[in-house]
């Protein structure tokens, strides 16, 4: 079965969509770092093998694999004027550092790779100096990047493998998201692709789209059931384009089933950059959370105004366990907090992603192995825990759920 198809976090997972992480890792500068949103520089080899168990534990579940850059170059197999297309828009967007001479030289570089798998990964790879041949009739832009200090042509795209975040599946379409940052904002090109020109996926609806003024990501957007979504307010998530999408869903597209918002104004910084980073949902009536959110929450309803483009907004007052029951249609939500309480605990291990888990289905959930207090906690509360190694891929700063992007879930 094809197309996409998620009304909530946690039913049966079926069909995901990752991205195995490539050469870009290897095009990590050290003092480029902050720029390019990561950490530190992760050890290739064995960021590969754990991302591989992460896709291995979920085959075992039955869960069918597809991978980003597998989908993107099916697209240009399928019709070589895709490649094309995206070649350009990817030009235009890369930064190409030089001038019109060096874009000339990466465009014949990128189009003497063959076979369009290759060349779907060395777009996201990024391109060293040293791998192309400087121009020789070289405009003044050119001659002078020659003489400067990157080593770098284009940047590479180190977050890709956080697959959660260009885009996000609600319903039976997609938000295909206008990033908060320019260094990730090149990703949602590769969703483009896949859901206008993929045979399988083109035509899927559109809740959002890339070129919309306002930051959304999809790491604030949690599906709670057919009917109700909720959404971050947070460092990449702007509330005006929590507005636009609820405007698009109630007024401007047909198809989508989601009569509620609720938007969730999470502290702004890097530790809590999204609302899955300290809140994910584990079963039908359980959520981890940071400790740390608490208090200091503030949750928002946004439903369909009587009159044309129109949306009503009101605050809820209530604990977040009485909105989550409400949300959910449930009664006695439990949240779970990070690091079973201890305040350093829970820092550390949400640090490390331990409020980041992914829902197979409830109950099951991918855990991150280093985050043994948090875990622990869990296992207490009876979920089965799905464990996977974690000492590279954690220093992208995201965890199982930052990792996926399901395309289908089975309905609750
Ligand atoms: N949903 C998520 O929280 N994704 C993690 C994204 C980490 C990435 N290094 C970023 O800063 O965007």
């Amino acid at each position: 079965m094809k197309g996409i198809h998620v009304t909530s976090e946690i039913g049966k997972l079926k069909q995901v969509c990752l991205h195995r992480p490539g050469d870009e890792l290897l095009n990590l500068p050290p003092f480029e770092l902050e720029r390019l949103l990561f950490d530190d520089v992760p050890f290739l080899e064995v960021a590969q093998a754990e991302h591989d168990r992460f896709a291995e534990l979920m085959r075992e579940q039955g869960v069918e694999v597809l991978y980003l850059e597998k989908l993107v170059a099916e697209a240009f197999d399928a019709d070589p004027t895709a490649r094309q297309d995206f070649l350009e828009e990817y030009l235009a967007e890369a930064d190409i550092k030089g001038g019109k001479a060096m874009v000339q030289v990466v465009r014949e570089y990128l189009e003497s790779i063959e076979d369009n798998f290759e060349f779907v990964k060395k777009t996201m790879a990024g391109i060293a100096k040293s791998e192309i041949d400087m121009p020789t009739a070289l405009d003044f832009e050119s001659m002078a990047f020659s003489g400067e200090q990157s080593d770098l042509v284009i940047d590479p795209m180190p977050n890709l493998y956080f697959t959660r975040d260009p885009f996000a599946t609600v319903g039976e379409g997609v938000s295909l998201n206008h990033m908060y940052s320019v260094t990730r904002n090149r990703e949602t090109l590769y969703g483009k692709y896949v859901f206008t020109r993929h045979p399988e996926y083109a035509g899927t609806a559109l809740w959002y789209n890339r070129d919309a003024k306002f930051s959304i990501e999809g790491g604030d957007i949690l599906n709670l059931s057919k009917t109700a979504l909720a959404i971050g307010i947070s460092q990449r998530t702007q509330a005006a384009a929590i507005e636009q999408i609820a405007q698009n869903i109630f007024w401007k597209t047909e198809g989508c089933l989601i009569e509620k918002i609720f938007a969730f104004d999470i502290p702004n910084n890097r530790a809590m950059m999204h609302l899955d980073t300290v809140f994910t949902q584990i079963d039908m009536d359980k959520f981890t959370i940071h400790p740390a959110i608490m208090g200091t929450l503030r949750v928002f309803e946004i439903t369909k105004g009587a009159h044309e483009g129109e949306i009503e907004v009101k605050e809820h007052t209530d604990s977040l366990e009485k909105i989550l029951d409400y949300a959910l249609g449930v009664d006695g939500v439990k949240l779970i907090p990070c690091g079973g309480g201890d305040p350093i605990a829970a820092a550390r291990e949400q640090w490390n992603d331990g409020s980041n888990t992914l829902c197979i289905q409830p109950g099951q959930i991918v855990v991150y192995q280093r985050n043994n207090v948090t875990n622990d906690v869990l296992y207490k509360e009876g979920l089965d825990l799905l464990v996977m190694p974690s000492a590279e891929l954690s220093r992208g700063r995201g965890g199982p759920r930052c990792m996926s992007m399901p395309f289908q879930r089975e309905d609750l």
